[in-house]
């Protein structure tokens, strides 16, 4: 038995009334509508359990004090949670409701509620089985099965409905046919108000005849079409003839049919023209073709019509063979990449080439489908460069957003059986730019999640790989598409978490942060111009246009961000430019023109970071270490302690404890440092404390971060070293490198943004591996280089030679193996 709950929330309908026993689509688009989806339905376990109740929305003065809806179960949800947000409901009505009272308005609404009346497929007793309503009960079935049988609609569906007819019970067959008609919104609204079942078949029943007389009217128009002269229109002359042969009443012809016939034949004319004139495929077109005579067959009142409709306009809606032409100059190309975009060289040159090779590929070279993949930390334009690129080569630019996705419905769009079933977000931006080699910007390829709906990753592979891609198939489309002329442009912050089948497909161009030098001419050359644009401050009081100084700019970036992009540095200047627009409009000040360094603490408040503020290392066990994370180069301090044995230990050797949210990788790399600590400082005369009776415990902060990776292997053996040497790392170094059981220090990854972050933190000194020579001398700029004493180390001993400030004497065992080390 069904049991309504009677708290339960509500959705309002503007143009859909669902009818209990009948599904409906219903559109979500308004904001607490969206919460509902967002909040309940998107997180029910399975869909049909979840109960909601539809009201009609209806007009402020007609509103009744206890509005009658339906309670419906979710049948399928399917739609975009990217602003603009929307989604489509297939909901099917189970029984009436009374709303008592409303208990919650916010994030969506929620009301009391009084079940009425029973699902439709269960016995009513509440309905008599004797008198009036029986007899006109099956008065009603009879007609409605006449008028199926009238109906020009295919034999299952003639055979479904019938039975459908046959089957339901009494109370609930008005309801049905409401649903199945064509009925005004005020029309249906009395009906779903109707709480008592014979006034209900009352209600319906002579619009049920009127349906039989029109249709019949339709048929014999058709047949008698040919003997009108105006063919399909019949004239005041051809009424008189219909009048004498008693098809018309009251002189009036009531055919709604008619009109929406008329309309839906024109529409599906208008249609077959548009399929035949966008140039689909021979194969796309047979399958329009064929989809389109089922559409004409079909009734429209069937749902699956509007599902079919939706599909043949996307075909004609796509870009089957329009392309826009490529700007193939490569001297306007780089003037034109270097106008928007500061430093990014390799970038740029690839960009180039590809250029070039489009060159040639016009003169007959070919080359497979491009797929870049830009990883950088956030903020450093890659976004922006993507759009850059598009306008360069004179494409159309289409971004999809890829964070968070984890249905690979997403990407491969819905099967389209179902009402409400979309094309995945790869045919729909190709219907949105009307062309058919955009540039497709996939941005945060490394957030794609993995959910219970398939992988989105798998279904990526397939637009990416250049030996499928001319036939992409999207489940809603179900007909090959060529993706091949894409330009495919992905970002990323890291590569770890791209799905490798996916990242093997890609180009990798790492987009680095920015030297301070270089954020300072970003910010001079673009994003001042840009806010000032923003802002409407082009042109204040008489032409003047306000100005920031080098020293302001400097200032902004040393001391108020500390980034590896240019994003918050952007935010700052928008800050200043939001002040010198209230100055300029307030009558009592005078507009600030020239911003300097002084306006600063009036405007951003105080300065948030100090070039002071690195750690003076006083005591021993403490060394700094440079980490490489998705947001850029970051400063990390290695502290290590020892402490007596747990009296309850019985093992040989102390516990090691490592905190600070470690990865298997650098938990490995401390046991590492610590055995080679272990090994090699044995016979010792260190003042520190013995580390065969302590626990070590080595803390990586800070705590709540998440860390991974071996280069922090020569930073946990120098912060051991100095706890049980007792002596003091220098506190103006910083070091990064991978250590071995042996002790040498293998290269690292990430050396640019790490050398910056060092930079940005003031510390003049660092220590890298030698095998990272090559890296410094390629992509670190000059002026950085010029400023930092870099020390490249072999083995652990030179890192030892070089953290400290006092020589400390380490007895190491195996010298003659330490010393050979970094010849190996
Ligand atoms: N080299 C540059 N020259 C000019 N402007 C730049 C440069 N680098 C970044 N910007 C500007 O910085 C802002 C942020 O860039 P964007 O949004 O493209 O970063 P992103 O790397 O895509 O970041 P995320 O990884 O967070 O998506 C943009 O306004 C962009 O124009």
């Amino acid at each position: 038995m069904l049991q309504i709950p009677s708290r339960i929330p509500i959705l309002f309908t503007d143009d859909i009334i669902v009818m209990p026993g009948s599904s409906s689509v219903i559109k979500v688009d308004r904001s607490r509508d969206l919460n509902l989806v967002k909040y309940v339905i998107a997180h029910t376990t399975s869909l049909r359990s979840c109960i909601i109740g539809t009201i009609p929305r209806t007009l402020p003065m007609e509103k009744p004090k206890h509005p009658i809806g339906t309670a419906v179960i979710i049948m399928q949800i399917s739609g975009m949670d990217e602003p603009p947000s929307k989604y489509m409901l297939l909901v099917h009505g189970l029984c009436r409701i009374s709303v008592e009272r409303i208990t919650q308005n916010t994030p969506y609404v929620v009301a009391q509620v009084t079940q009425i009346g029973k699902w439709p497929f269960e016995p009513d007793d509440n309905i008599p089985n004797d008198g009036d309503l029986p007899l006109l009960s099956s008065k009603l079935r009879q007609s409605a099965i006449q008028l199926v049988n009238a109906l020009d609609v295919n034999k299952e569906v003639l055979i479904h409905l019938k039975t459908l007819l046959k089957k339901l019970p009494d109370h609930a067959l008005p309801d049905l046919l409401a649903s199945m008609l064509h009925m005004r919104k005020d029309k249906k609204m009395e009906m779903l108000n109707c709480l008592d079942a014979l006034e209900r078949i009352q209600r319906i029943y002579p619009l049920i005849m009127e349906r039989i007389e029109n249709v019949k009217l339709v048929k014999i128009k058709k047949d008698l079409a040919g003997s009108f002269p105006n063919g399909n229109k019949i004239g005041k002359k051809d009424l008189q003839i219909l009048n004498e042969e008693g098809l018309i009443k009251d002189d009036k012809l009531i055919m709604t049919p008619k009109r929406d016939h008329d309309s839906l034949a024109d529409g599906l004319e208008c249609l077959e023209k548009k399929l035949k004139s966008v140039g689909l495929p021979p194969n796309v077109s047979k399958v329009a073709m064929r989809e389109l005579q089922r559409l004409k067959k079909m009734p429209s009142a069937l749902p699956e019509h509007s599902v079919l409709l939706n599909y043949l306009e996307l075909l004609t809606d796509l870009p089957w063979c329009i392309s826009t032409t490529d700007t193939l100059d490569l001297q306007k190309a780089k003037e034109d990449l270097d106008k928007d975009h500061h430093s990014m060289e390799i970038l740029k040159k690839r960009v180039l080439e590809y250029l070039a090779v489009q060159k040639l590929k016009h003169r007959g070279a070919n080359i497979g489908g491009l797929i870049l993949c830009f990883v950088g930390p956030p903020g450093v334009g890659k976004t922006s460069i993507g759009r850059s690129i598009a306008k360069t080569l004179g494409r159309k630019f289409h971004r999809i957003s890829l964070g968070g996705v984890c249905d690979q419905s997403d990407i491969r769009g819905h099967r389209r059986t179902y009402i409400g079933s979309m094309p995945g977000r790869i045919i729909s931006g190709l219907k949105s730019v009307g062309a058919n080699n955009p540039v497709f910007l996939l941005d945060e390829v490394d957030k794609l999640g993995k959910g219970l709906q398939g992988d989105p990753g798998a279904a990526l592979l397939e637009v990416l790989d250049a030996e499928q891609n001319h036939s992409f198939v999207d489940h809603y489309l179900n007909v090959p598409f060529d993706l091949s002329n894409i330009l495919f442009i992905a970002t990323a912050n890291i590569t770890s978490t791209i799905p490798s089948a996916l990242l093997d497909r890609m180009e990798i161009l790492e987009v680095p942060g920015y030297t301070e030098e270089e954020k300072i001419t970003i910010c001079k050359k673009h994003l001042w111009p840009k806010q000032l644009d923003v802002h409407g401050l082009h042109n204040i009081n008489n032409g003047a246009k306000p100005d920031i100084s080098e020293e302001a700019i400097k200032k902004v970036v040393k001391m108020y961000t500390r980034e590896a992009g240019v994003r918050e540095l952007d935010r700052k200047l928008a800050s200043i430019c939001r002040a010198v627009a209230v100055q300029a409009t307030s009558n009592s000040q005078a507009p600030l023109v020239d911003i300097g360094v002084d306006d600063l603490p009036t405007i951003l408040g105080p300065q948030k970071f100090d070039r002071t503020d690195l750690l003076i290392l006083s005591k021993p066990g403490v060394a700094a270490g440079l980490a490489w994370t998705k947001t850029g180069g970051e400063l990390m301090y290695v502290e290590a302690s020892c402490m007596d044995r747990g009296q309850m230990d019985e093992s040989s050797i102390g516990k090691i404890i490592l905190t600070g949210q470690l990865g298997d990788v650098m938990k490995e790399s401390a046991q590492l440092a610590v055995s080679w600590v272990r090994s090699n400082v044995k016979k010792t005369d260190l003042k520190g404390p013995k580390l065969s009776n302590s626990d070590i415990h080595l803390h990586f902060p800070a705590g709540a971060v998440g860390k991974d990776g071996p280069s922090a292997g020569i930073t946990i053996a120098t912060a051991l070293v100095s706890l049980l040497s007792g002596k003091l790392v220098r506190s103006d170094i910083a070091m990064t490198g991978e250590i071995t059981l042996q002790g040498r220090v293998l290269p690292v990854g990430g050396i640019k943004e790490k050398v910056l972050a060092a930079h940005r933190a003031g510390i003049n000194k660092v220590l890298l591996p030698a095998q990272n020579r090559r890296d410094v001398i390629t992509e670190l700029p000059h002026d950085v280089c010029e400023a930092m004493d870099i020390q490249y180390v072999g083995s652990i001993e030179e890192v030892l030679e070089n953290a400290f400030l006092d020589e400390v004497r380490i007895p190491i065992q195996c010298e003659a193996l330490m010393n050979n080390s970094s010849k190996l």
